[in-house]
Order: structure tokens, then sequence, then C-alpha cells
């Protein structure tokens, strides 16, 4: 029997379109080949447990081989088989039929909407002749008394099909490449793609006598017959290149309302660059999909490694239509709460062990914080944040904690932090000195965590321990007393003023207790988080201040016994003196640079040889 046939369809040929508008990956073409034979093989071993195919199963390997000379690649399986009509009916008709209709449809539509189209016909096996310039089919159905038939297409729109004399069952598609698809024939080649797309395929893939996958990867087992040996085993496997230890991991198992299974690791965080090296990895019933998981796993999860499978997510779609996605968009948010959870827990069974663990995973969380308001109400209660002398406290223990020491006169609770405890050293020490608590937020979120935080948290307001001067980081109704009158108080500043000459430092002088500095230097919460705000370029707005210049605020101790020596000094030596106090004041701060600080180091020695 021979059966020439051509396909009625409008337009000459559907696949030049294919070739340049299927997939932008041309490489795809063996992992879709693959996959059916993948499948093919399944249904079959399912028909065998309905007892619906009685014979034997024998081996089920699929084998690729690839035959440089004859310019063939070839996918054999030993699965359930088509019978001629059957090939007929799914690679014919509903192929070319989709085929035709998605060329009618696709001619009228934009970018996106192709996209769509295309993830709506399931052209898998079409996608052969993006690398091919002929594809033929020899295949046997597991169904007795049947004959095996032989198809073939040269890519036109025109097929046949004959009798063929293959005695096994199961089914070869053999591939004759094209000459602009040399590439494909290198066995290197072939091989690279068979291990990022099949690696984990649930039938035993050959090539060049090996086999290259894991039929059974950890997530389709149950966590309980998985070690932490197996995790971190398997988190190795994906990625060789890393030499940490991941520091725990969720396992996803999920099957309604949409399924999905999957592994997620919290990497140890060493620096910022490593987040984007190893990704996690998208799979659809074990068949490698992408590494591209934007939109599937929120923004801040990104962060994390391991695998997702999920057959229900759309495979060949664009980004706005996945986003759009409602089985998308509940995976989103069950992974969230999965995360959450996990975290939750951690941070219940074994807080000393959560606590060493929150300068790698603090990143995540605040991220999450921020992103996700959802995540935000679960991770409140968990979120950690540290203070200079190392202790960990929950938001809601900090609060507590500084409750009854630092409320200022309104009420309001006054959190102090510092974003660098060795260059602020001085004012962490005042302030440890009143008995206030000083927090360490020093990581690269925490500027945005705390914008967030004082949005959320009642009644509390964070200041940078170097905004103001001890006695006004948190204003209570008691004031130093001043042991100047208000006419000395203006005759000092003036004279500071004098000294300092700087326009962009205003001179104030200021109660402070007499174990105080003499002078010390501020820059006000406000001032100095719109200058970060420019910095980062974030808050558009900000740029109407043009370029801010620095603007500190300089307080004059008016009990330090250095007042009074200023005051009463003859002529020069008071502004002088003034000078000095001020220049120690730049020098705490590290601020002290260039000619200032050789003309400090001058008068000091002269100020010292005066004595
Ligand atoms: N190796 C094979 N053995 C048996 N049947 C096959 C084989 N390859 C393809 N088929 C049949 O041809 C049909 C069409 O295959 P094709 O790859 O075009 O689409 P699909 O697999 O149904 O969907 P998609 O690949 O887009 O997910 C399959 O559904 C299957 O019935």
């Amino acid at each position: 029997m021979q059966e020439k046939g051509s396909i009625s369809i409008h337009t000459e040929n559907i696949f030049p379109i294919i070739k340049k508008f299927l997939y932008s990956d041309h490489e795809i073409f063996l992992r879709e080949l693959v996959s059916n034979a993948v499948d093919a093989t399944q249904k079959l071993k399912s028909l065998g447990q309905l007892g619906e195919f009685k014979g034997e199963l024998g081996e089920l390997k699929v084998k690729v081989s690839v035959d440089k000379e004859a310019r063939t690649i070839t996918i054999s399986d030993r699965g359930l088989g088509m019978t001629g009509e059957e090939i007929k009916k799914y690679i014919n008709q509903i192929a070319f039929s989709g085929a035709s209709e998605f060329v009618e449809k696709y001619k009228e539509q934009d970018a996106a909407t192709k996209d769509q189209i295309i993830g709506k016909f399931g052209m898998g096996f079409y996608s052969a002749f993006m690398v091919a310039s002929e594809v033929e089919i020899f295949s046997k159905s597991y169904q007795e008394g049947t004959e095996a038939a032989h198809w073939t297409c040269d890519g036109s729109t025109e097929f046949t099909l004959e009798t063929a004399d293959k005695a096994d069952r199961g089914t070869d598609v053999v591939l004759h490449v094209a000459e602009d698809s040399d590439e494909f024939l290198e066995a290197a080649r072939l091989r690279t793609i068979l291990t990022k797309y099949c690696k984990f395929l649930p039938i035993e893939i050959e090539f060049e006598g090996e086999v290259i996958n894991q039929t059974a990867p950890i997530w389709t087992k149950q966590p309980s017959e998985l070690t932490d040996e197996d995790y971190k085993k398997f988190y190795h496997e994906l990625y060789p290149m890393s030499m940490d230890e991941p520091l725990f991991w969720i396992h996803l198992n999920v099957d309604y309302p949409f399924n999905l299974t999957g592994i997620l690791y919290f990497p140890k965080v060493k620096d910022e660059l490593q987040f984007q090296r190893n990704k996690i990895q998208l799979y659809s019933r074990q068949v490698f999909i992408t590494d591209e998981v934007k939109d599937v796993v929120p923004e801040f999860l990104m962060l994390l490694h391991g695998v997702i499978d999920s057959p229900d997510i759309p495979l060949n779609v664009s980004r706005s239509f996945l986003q759009a996605d409602a089985a998308v968009k509940k995976i989103n948010t069950y992974i969230t709460k999965k995360v959450a959870d996990k975290l939750a827990e951690l941070f219940r069974k074994d807080r000393a062990g959560f606590e060493e663990k929150w300068s790698d995973i603090g990143l995540f969380v605040k991220y999450g914080m921020l992103s996700d308001e959802k995540f935000y109400e679960k991770a409140k209660d968990f979120a950690l944040v540290q203070n200079v002398a190392g202790k960990y406290f929950t938001l809601a223990e900090y609060q507590e904690h500084v409750q009854a020491n630092q409320k200022d006169k309104n009420d309001q609770t006054v959190v102090l932090y510092t974003t660098d405890a060795e260059a602020q050293h001085a004012f962490v020490q005042a302030a440890q000195d009143r008995g206030y608590d000083v927090l360490k937020l020093d990581a690269v979120l925490d500027s945005h965590f705390i914008g967030q935080l004082e949005q959320k948290l009642e009644k509390t307001t964070f200041k940078r321990v170097d905004a103001d001067t001890v006695g006004k980081l948190i204003e209570k109704e008691e004031q130093q007393e001043s042991v100047l009158s208000d006419d000395d108080k203006t005759k000092l500043q003036e004279l500071y003023k004098g000294a300092i000459s700087n326009e962009h430092m205003h001179v104030q002088v200021e109660a402070l207790s007499p174990q105080d500095a003499p002078v010390i230097i501020t820059l006000p919460e406000f001032m100095r988080r719109m200058k970060d705000m420019q910095r980062t370029g974030g808050g558009g707005g900000m740029q109407m201040f043009g370029n801010l210049p620095d603007s500190y605020t300089v307080s004059v101790n008016a009990n330090h016994p250095i007042a009074q020596r200023v005051l009463k000094a003859e002529g020069e030596a008071g502004s002088k003196l003034a000078r000095q106090a001020y220049d120690l004041a730049l020098l705490a701060q590290g601020m002290l640079k260039g000619e200032a600080l050789t003309a400090f180091v001058k008068r000091s020695a002269d100020l010292l040889a005066a004595e």
C-alpha cells in the first residue's frame, strides 16, 4: 500500500513560518521529539497497568542517535506506536489542521498574541522542520494484527504513507538534517541539548550507549522518603559549580487547584552578584523548559535556587500572557505562602538556628516584606533586627525592649540605628551612655525596610545615631540647663560661625552634658534620607531639589569647659580654639581631609608648643 496525500491548507507552505517563528530556539526540536517518545512509552506502561496491553514491555529506553554521513538524527522509542491511520489522525490532521488554522490566525496578530496562538496549538512534532528538510516516521502499534507504517514529509504540505516492515513495536522518527542546520549533526551539541532538557525525564534516554538522565529526580518523591543528604546531593547535581551547602529547602507538593512539585533551596548569600548565578529551573512533567522563571516565581524569591515542575504553566507563551494567567497567579501565591510558612516553622522550632541563618535569609525576608503585602503580614512575626551588641529581637520584642527608655515627649518610640558601627562609633557610644539601644541596620535594603516599618509600626520613628546630638535624638520634656547666658550663647555662636566660615554648616549652641564632646556635627535624618534617595535614583520627585548640598548641623556644647575658654580668650585665640574644637568633631566623623587636615595638624602643634 502506498498513499499520497496533500493537506488542504490555504497557504503553499507553512514550514517556513514554523521554522522562522515557532520557537526562537531551534534546539528545542529535540526536547519535543524526545518528550513525544517518552509520552508514548509512558502511555504504553499505563496500558499495561490497565491490562489493555498484555504483551512484554521489554526494554523501554528511548534512543537518540546521529549519523553524520547520512545527515540523520533518529529518535526511537518502544512506546505504543502508531498505525498508518493513527499517523494520519495525529500527525497529519491534528497538526496540519491546527497548523493551517494557526497560519490563518497568525497572519493578522501582533507579536504577543502570536505567542499565545503557538502555545495553543500543540505543534511539538512540527518543530522537527526547524532543522530538518525531510522527516520520516517508522511506527508499529502495540495493537495486535496491525501493520507497521512509514510516513514521509519533505516540509511541503505533501506527505506519503506506506506500509513498512518494522517488526518491533514503537516509533522511529528520522530527521534528515537541513543544509543550514549542520550544527545538530555534532554529537557534542546533541549531548548538550539532551542534558539541558532531558536530564530528569521519567524514561531512560540513551545517547551514544549511555543513559543521560535520572528518571526519578527527588522532587517527584515524597519528603518522608528523603534525607537531608539527598536534598544536598541533588542541590549539587543541579548546580555543580556551587561550593556551598544550601541553608535549607522547601519541598513543594500540591495537586489542587493546580499541579506543582519542586524543591526550593535557600542559598548562602555571600554577595549580591551571586544571586543571578544559580537560577531556579522550570520543568513541565520533568522536561526542562527554562530557567527564566520571572512571573512564575514571585520576584523576591528569584533569589532562591532549585526546581519547579508544573504541567499547569503554559509553556510557549509570551511574558505578558504569563503574567495574566490565572494558574501562574495561583502558583505565585502558593509559593509565597509556602516560603513564609517554612520560615515561620524554622523560627518556631529552632530560634537559635534561625538567628544563625538570619544574615543569609534576612535579605529574602526583607525583600519579600517590601514587595508583597501578604508576605509582610506573615513575616512580621519572625523578621529579626539585631542590635550593636549582637542580640536579635523580633519587631515586637524590640518595641517592648526600648519602650521604657526611648519614648519621646510626643509618645513616639524612637528606634536608633547605625549603618556603620565603626564610622559612627562616637554617636553609638553617646547613645549607649544614655542607656539607649542601637540597632545595626547596615544591609542593602535596610533604608527601604526602615521606611516600611515606620509606616507599619504604630508611633515609631527611626533615627540614625548621628542624626542629632544625643540629647535631641529622643526629645524628652526635661532639658539640660545651660550654664551660659543667652548673650554668651549668641556670642559663642558668632565666634564659631566666623571660625568655620562655611554656609553649609549650620551652627547652633546647645546645652549638652559637660561629658559630651565640645562640638558635634550631625546630618539631620530627613536630609540624609533625601540625599540617599537622590543617590539611589529613587523617589523621582526628589530631583526637583536639584543636587542637595551637604547641609550639616554643628552643635556647640555650651556646657563643655571649652565653651568658656573660647568666650574668655583674647583676640584671635578664641577663633583659633573654636576652629580646633570644630576640626576635632570633623576628625571624629572622618570628615577632616586635605588642606584642612594639614592646617589642623599645624595648629595642634602650635597650641601644644604654646602651653
Ligand atoms: N513517538 C511517538 N509515538 C507515538 N505517538 C506519537 C509519537 N510522536 C507523536 N505522536 C502522536 O502525535 C501527536 C502529535 O504530537 P505533537 O508533538 O505534535 O503534539 P502533542 O505531543 O500532542 O503536543 P505538544 O508536543 O505540543 O505538547 C501526539 O499527541 C501523539 O498522539
